[in-house]
């Protein structure tokens, strides 16, 4: 008679596992010995040893032969939070999230890790060193958060140590480093464009960018923390650099690394938000005429002139969280990872 071996627990899947934080989580899964299964709609590279399924998480038949011996789950999968498109975020974060859970459940998953984001509590005002405790927003900053704050709230409210299926949601922000496809791609595209000339309020507002081996590292240490009896079950965790920095000193940190100037003169902050929202209602008016695509959002602008840095204190206290990577170095490593995106590479491939 055959006989079927215990599904190991260093076998894992991760959902999403071909975007940018998934593939580093990937990567680090495998370094560590994991056997790695990725379901992801895209496949964007290949590592020995790491089996792909291609699929919609919305399909609970795909994923369930994806999820086969699989006793941990990380659900690092959302559609670009740049998309317009309110009914991908609700049908991926909302209702996807639920099949998600209901495949963990009818597999015999018994850990799920999600990759949440702090902007659930954001509003557009300042937050200093917020605290997981925060209410979540009321008036979410836009609809990809709004979708964020149900998914978390699915995902922990599914924590149910009876039936041995526990979860936990990683918080976030402002993730960078190498492969990012948004933060450095977005700047560099901006100040090509000449409109990084400005900044927005006083320049004194202090931000969390969080590097992405430190999101990595908060994710594993999580799963691996995470036990019946563990503080973590059912919880959020904010994960960051602890390093809040200026928002406008990591921009130009950025920008000049890779031979941009640095965005010198002062516009009030009031008054770009201001124009940001009279552009966004403008874009919704002649959305059935045409498609704009405006650079300051009114998202945007809120995220580039307010504080919004957050505590990793329960982290640090209930899994020992310490960033393995400083700001400093990550900004080096990171500038040095987009030698296609440097100002002379770019002129030269002009002219
Ligand atoms: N990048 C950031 O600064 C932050 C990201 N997050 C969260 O981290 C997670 C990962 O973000 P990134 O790696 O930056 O995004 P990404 O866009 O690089 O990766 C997301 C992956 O999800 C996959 N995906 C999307 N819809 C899917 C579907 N229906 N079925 C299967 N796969 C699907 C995509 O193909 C992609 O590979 C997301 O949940 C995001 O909300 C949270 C805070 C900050
Ligand atoms: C900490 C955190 C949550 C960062 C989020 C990353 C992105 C939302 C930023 C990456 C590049 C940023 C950027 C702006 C806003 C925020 C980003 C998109 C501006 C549009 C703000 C207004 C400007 O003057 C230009 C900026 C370009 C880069």
């Amino acid at each position: 008679m055959a006989t079927r071996l215990r599904p190991s627990s260093k076998r894992c899947a991760v959902i999403g596992g071909s975007g940018f934080l998934g593939r580093h989580l990937v990567e680090r899964l495998v370094d560590k010995g994991y056997t790695v299964t990725v379901f992801d709609i895209r496949q964007s590279y290949t590592i020995p040893g790491v089996t792909f399924h291609q699929g919609d998480l919305c399909d609970k038949q795909a994923l369930l032969k994806a999820l086969q011996d699989v006793l941990l789950v990380f659900h690092c999968a959302s559609p670009a939070p740049g998309s317009d498109d309110r009914a991908l975020f609700h049908r991926v974060n909302i209702d996807g999230t639920r099949t998600v859970i209901e495949a963990c459940q009818e597999a015999g998953v018994q850990r799920l890790v999600l990759t949440s984001s702090a902007s659930v509590v954001f509003e557009g005002t300042d937050i200093k060193n917020g605290k997981e405790d925060l209410p979540y927003a009321k008036k979410p900053i836009d609809y990809y958060t709004e979708t964020k704050i149900q998914q978390e709230k699915l995902v922990l409210n599914a924590c149910s140590k009876e039936r041995g299926f526990l979860t936990v949601a990683i918080r976030p922000h402002g993730i960078f480093g190498p492969r990012d496809p948004q933060l450095v791609p977005i700047l560099v595209d901006t100040a090509r464009r000449g409109k990084m000339k400005f900044i927005i309020g006083d320049g004194s507002n202090l931000v969390d960018f969080t590097f992405v081996e430190n999101v990595v590292h908060g994710h594993i240490l999580a799963a691996e923390c995470l036990k019946a009896e563990s503080p973590l079950c059912g919880q959020a965790y904010h994960i960051t650099n602890d390093e809040p920095v200026r928002f406008w000193d990591f921009m130009s940190q950025v920008l000049v690394g890779l031979g941009y100037d640095a965005p010198r003169y002062h516009l009030p902050y009031w008054l770009v938000y201001g124009i940001a929202v009279l552009l966004w209602f403008l874009t919704l008016l002649l959305r059935p005429l045409v498609a704009i695509k405006p650079t300051f959002t009114p998202m945007r602008v809120a995220l580039a002139g307010t504080h919004h840095y957050y505590s990793c204190a329960r982290a640090k206290r209930d899994m020992g969280y310490q960033p393995v990577v400083s700001l400093k170095e990550a900004i080096t490593r990171t500038v040095e990872s987009y030698p296609h995106l440097r100002r002379d590479v770019l002129k030269g491939a002009k002219s």
